[in-house]
């Protein structure tokens, strides 16, 4: 098994990080640029192996497309295959296999596309076997699941020959990255109607218009300084490339932490995180931005504040089942995550000292928010975190960062 080990910093933790830039914004990028037959010149373009394996499986014609661990890599381009009428395998990692795929295969075969399942009913692999366009423009899907099957459909929406009339059924999840797709879509000339109220969106058909775009830092990746900040005893981090009015839902993070002790000033280059008094409760519903939850979670049992966590539910179906791999790491640093009987709700509480000569050793269940929300805990012990490598998949830089603020043992 391959380690790392991370050690308290022995000084002030100062630096100026480069994050990388948001796989969620770049995957978004580059479907669209294949929609406008790749004529877009797109700039930072993201490290993450999830937009690295974007574009690979966007240039290739292979008849197999291994998306590997990566969820919107799979929706996005299962989307993007059936209606350009490419048959094509789907398949990833047998988490990927695990992950629910039948929402958005209902809806593309509503609109034309014949899609079978390889093995299981409901969940990759798929064959994508050509489109045949059904006459219908209306569609409506559960908005609860992953908004990731809902920005797939509204991509692809105005090269329908009717464009797409999409109306969202019940709780909308994640909502931010469904604003994300359609402000991306904006920027490159496709004009739609959105009314929240009725959850309807309204996509006609038109076309893409081929742009330069810059995709912008990663807010997921900051969160992870900004519990760094946190926990340090002393620390000053000026992170670069992100924006106050940022498309990314993760830039909640500024709200979060300036709660947990961490104070925001944005600056011409991004943004700069001091230290500041943290609060002893806090109670965050994560509907909006559930990549934050495992952030925040240990964040809080570090600095044992009383944490109530709400809109969680779909932490059970992401990388790994987020929900008992947090309950499971948690423990070893004497905290407790329970739900509480009134449903969907759990509270985080510090049961316990461990030892200061116990070093405690994470287990990242291929997950690799595991593996970054735990990191900062070196800030105030050492703390081993297994598989380090599960990192790659948003944050490939992670560990050269770290070991620019302290000891980071291979
Ligand atoms: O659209 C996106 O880029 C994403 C949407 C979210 O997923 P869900 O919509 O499944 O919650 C998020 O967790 C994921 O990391 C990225
Ligand atoms: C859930 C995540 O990714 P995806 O669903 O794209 O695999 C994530 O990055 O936390």
């Amino acid at each position: 098994m391959s380690q790392v080990t991370v050690h308290p910093p022995q000084k002030k933790v100062h630096a100026e990080i480069k994050l990388t830039a948001s796989k969620s914004e770049c995957n978004r990028a580059l479907i669209i640029d294949a929609l406008t037959g790749f004529k877009c010149s797109l700039t930072n373009i993201s490290e993450a192996r999830d937009c690295q394996t974007m574009q690979r499986l966007l240039a290739s014609d292979g008849p197999v497309a291994d998306v590997i661990d990566a969820g919107t890599t799979m929706r996005f381009l299962t989307a993007y295959f059936a209606i350009t009428g490419q048959r094509k395998t789907m398949t990833g990692t047998p988490r990927m296999c695990e992950r629910p795929i039948g929402l958005l295969v209902d809806a593309l075969r509503h609109l034309g596309a014949k899609i079978e399942y390889e093995q299981k009913e409901g969940f990759p692999p798929l064959r994508l076997e050509g489109f045949n366009y059904s006459g219908k423009n209306n569609l409506n899907i559960r908005g609860d699941v992953s908004s990731q099957y809902i920005s797939a459909l509204l991509m692809i929406a105005p090269l329908l020959p009717d464009g797409l009339v999409l109306t969202l059924e019940g709780e909308v999840g994640s909502r931010p990255y469904i604003e994300m797709t359609l402000q991306q879509m904006a920027y490159f000339g496709i004009k739609f109607q959105a009314d929240w109220s009725a959850q309807t969106i309204t996509v006609p058909a038109q076309s893409y218009q081929p742009k330069s775009y810059a995709i912008e830092s990663d807010w997921s990746g900051a969160s992870y300084w900004y519990s760094i900040v946190a926990l340090a005893e002393e620390a000053e981090v000026e992170l670069l490339g992100l924006k106050e009015n940022s498309l990314q839902g993760d830039s909640a993070i500024v709200a979060i932490m300036s709660h947990l002790g961490v104070k925001s000033t944005f600056t011409e280059r991004g943004v700069l995180l001091q230290k500041t008094k943290a609060e002893s409760s806090l109670d965050w519903d994560f509907t909006d931005c559930p990549d934050l939850a495992q952030t925040v979670a240990v964040c809080c049992a570090m600095k044992n504040i009383k944490l109530t966590l709400t809109g969680v539910e779909s932490l059970k179906i992401k990388e790994t089942d987020r929900i008992y791999a947090l309950q499971e790491e948690l423990k070893k640093l004497g905290a407790e995550l329970v739900e509480v009987e009134t449903n969907h709700r759990y509270e985080l509480n510090r049961t316990q000292e461990v030892a200061s000569d116990i070093t405690p050793s994470i287990h990242t269940y291929d997950d690799h928010r595991m593996a970054l929300a735990f990191a900062p805990v070196g800030m105030l012990r050492s703390v081993v975190i297994e598989e380090p490598g599960v990192v790659v998949k948003s944050y490939p830089n992670f560990w050269e960062h770290l070991k620019s603020v302290t000891e980071v043992a291979e």
